[in-house]
């Protein structure tokens, strides 16, 4: 049994003892099959979330009305959700009601595909009643019965579909597909956090190429924030090369440029991404722009900083633009004679004590002259010198 599944091994032998089904499922299977990395680790049984919560000491529950309950064990958390067989769903997004039930394989017939609808027992046997495993093999994803019912019950699978093409490079099922060029526009009821979590990981996935080629197939952009109409864009996106980024920032800043987005801000907050993001992104475009404009300079260096600098080298590579060398940028930006204003051989009060007048406005521009006269290396950044040229350079 993998490393992963020892620990959270104790909880389906607790809840077994106590008379009750248990099995790992979801991803964590998934992953183990094909060999990659496992992510949480999950597990659906049949005793119900107050029997769960009565027989570990660390509980925290999650949703009563959708059967989960996170058992906390040595700090890790584990979802340990109720077999169910949802109700209606209102709204293309939410169970109305879930009806709890004792059968693991309707259990796992209401879930996405395939290719997540394994369990394994603490044995590390396989219960597979709709051939997940040779789904895996086949590198297909393809939902569960009906996809139209599937993608009807929770339209963000149609965007999960997409963002497990990125991320395991399988096919997408002919009539999975069919169902998502058909069913696309009920993306419109999900919320836009959900959304952009896949998103998110759509574009991190290693077969972010294919996965962006069957969005434009199936047009499902169109129901995605501010993408209406981007197909063209998004090729331009798909082409470019994307494992050169390291951060989620720069996946941004990427199609944000792309697209020629004027308004940024408005953009990133149709995708409700946090106000720190969304600044740590527009500088990022910032600094790609002016760099773009004025090639790399000291001053560009100072005013966006190491990680900016960065972050724009990257975007170069992405877009198959030559740049300079991540190790030039970083000599460079340590030789910069100072990294911010505090670094600055004089200060506001040096000023007016030697010109003898009050602060004002002359104060900050002044000092801002200095400054950009110091990082550009025509101004030795010690008093004496400074003081020389202001004699030199001020009306
Ligand atoms: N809209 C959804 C979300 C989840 N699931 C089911 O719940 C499991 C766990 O969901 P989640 O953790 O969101 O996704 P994973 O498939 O586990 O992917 P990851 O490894 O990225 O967590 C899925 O495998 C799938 O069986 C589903 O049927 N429909
Ligand atoms: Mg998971």
């Amino acid at each position: 049994m993998n490393e992963p599944f020892i620990r959270p091994m104790t909880i389906i032998e607790t809840l077994e003892q106590h008379g009750h089904e248990a099995y790992f499922v979801g991803g964590a299977v998934r992953d183990v099959i094909i060999g990659r990395e496992i992510g949480d680790v999950d597990i659906a049984t049949s005793a119900k979330p107050e029997e769960v919560m009565a027989l570990f000491s660390k509980t925290i529950l999650v949703g009563i009305e959708h059967g989960t309950v996170v058992v906390v064990l040595d700090g890790e958390q584990y979802e340990v959700t109720t077999f169910r067989a949802e109700g209606e769903y209102e709204d293309f997004r939410r169970p109305a009601s879930v009806q709890f039930i004792t059968s693991l394989t309707a259990d796992l017939e209401r879930r996405d595909f395939t290719i997540n609808a394994i369990a394994m027992n603490k044995d590390g046997e396989l219960l597979d009643p709709f051939n997940g495993q040779q789904a895996i093999k086949d590198r297909i994803i393809c939902t569960v019965g009906e996809a139209k019912e599937r993608f009807t019950e929770d339209a963000l699978r149609m965007m999960r579909a997409l963002r497990f093409v990125s991320q395991l490079g399988f096919q997408l099922e002919d009539r999975t597909k069919e169902a998502i060029k058909e069913h696309k526009s009920l993306l419109q009821h999900v919320s836009v956090e959900r959304i952009t979590i896949e998103f998110e990981k759509m574009l991190s996935g290693p077969f972010v190429k294919k996965a962006i080629t069957l969005m434009n197939e199936t047009g499902v952009h169109d129901f995605l924030p501010g993408l209406y109409g981007s197909a063209r864009s998004l090729a331009k996106v798909a082409n470019s090369h994307l494992g050169e980024l390291k951060e989620q920032n720069e996946l941004w800043a990427l199609l944000l440029l792309v697209l020629e987005e004027a308004e940024c801000t408005a953009f990133l907050k149709k995708w409700k991404l946090s106000n720190r993001s969304i600044k740590e992104i527009e500088f990022a475009v910032a600094a790609f722009e002016a760099v773009s404009r004025d090639g790399w300079t000291a001053q560009i260096l100072y005013t966006y900083g190491l990680e900016r600098a960065l972050n724009v080298v990257r975007l170069h590579r992405a877009f198959g633009i030559a740049s300079i060398q991540f190790n030039a940028v970083k000599e460079w930006y340590d030789r910069l004679p100072i990294h911010s204003l505090k670094e600055l051989a004089v200060k506001g009060t040096d000023l007016m004590s030697w010109s003898g007048k009050k602060g004002g406005p002359w104060l900050s521009e002044t000092l801002q002259l200095i400054e950009q006269e110091v990082v550009a290396g025509r101004l030795q950044n010690e008093q004496s010198a400074i003081k020389e040229w202001l004699k030199c350079n001020q009306q």
